[in-house]
């Protein structure tokens, strides 16, 4: 079963709260958190004050995308803040294997991010170690840009890698994705689709995820 994760980073800022309410009514998994710095990516979004702030008010896995270089600064934050899903991206940690367990030994689930332009190599001897490889499928900052298809062959190579080990490991697509995106990834193995403009631009937010998780 395809599970979606709407991203905040479209919802109405002014809204928050009735944003998050109206997407886990209308049948999300996990919400999706777009943490950016402003260093590792050119825009700055938001951190573990706001994420603390609408964690009493839902019950959806909160998955916490951090764009940030070093990341391994902030973890204790961001689980003290109610994340569920912490993901770092492989270009922002010079020590990979150590922040995935530090993620781990928080009680968190570990995610980790690989840019457009990185190999799946970059993850091969972490993969034993995450809950979640999460495939950008543009390069990240941005919501609302379009879907970059050279990212589809990663996807089906790490969902082969994956089931020669035998490890139970998600594979989210995010960015662009829409309803045609959404079935060439899942085509390819990605099982977590992240959408913001998708979901929250959508007339019915309900609509949308119920089309996706239905692929
Ligand atoms: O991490 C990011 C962008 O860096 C994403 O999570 C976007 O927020 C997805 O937005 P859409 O491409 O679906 O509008
Ligand atoms: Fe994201």
């Amino acid at each position: 079963m395809i599970k979606v994760a709407p991203s905040l980073l479209s919802a109405d800022f002014s809204h928050l709260r009735r944003d998050v309410e109206r997407v886990e009514e209308a049948g999300a998994d996990y919400l999706h958190l777009d943490v950016m710095d402003g260093h590792f990516v050119p825009n700055i979004t938001f951190g573990p004050p706001l994420i603390a702030a609408l964690r009493p008010h839902s019950r959806l896995l909160f998955d916490v995308h951090l764009m940030i270089e070093a990341p391994e600064r902030y973890i204790k934050d961001f689980v003290n803040a109610g994340a569920d899903l912490i993901t770092v991206h492989v270009e922002a940690c010079r020590h990979l294997h150590r922040t995935l367990t530090v993620i781990k030994e928080n009680g968190c689930r570990a995610g980790v991010a690989l840019n457009p332009a990185t190999p799946p190599q970059a993850v091969e001897y972490v993969l034993n170690l995450v809950d979640l490889v999460l495939v950008m499928s543009v390069n990240p900052g941005f919501g609302g840009q379009s879907f970059i298809p050279a990212v589809l062959p990663k996807i089906s190579l790490l969902r082969s890698w994956i089931e020669e080990r035998g490890l139970a490991v998600e594979i989210a697509v995010d960015g662009g994705v829409n309803r045609q995106t959404a079935s060439l990834a899942v085509k390819a193995g990605a099982t977590v689709l992240v959408a913001g403009t998708a979901v929250f631009a959508a007339p019915d937010p309900r609509v949308v995820i119920q089309e996706f998780k239905s692929i």
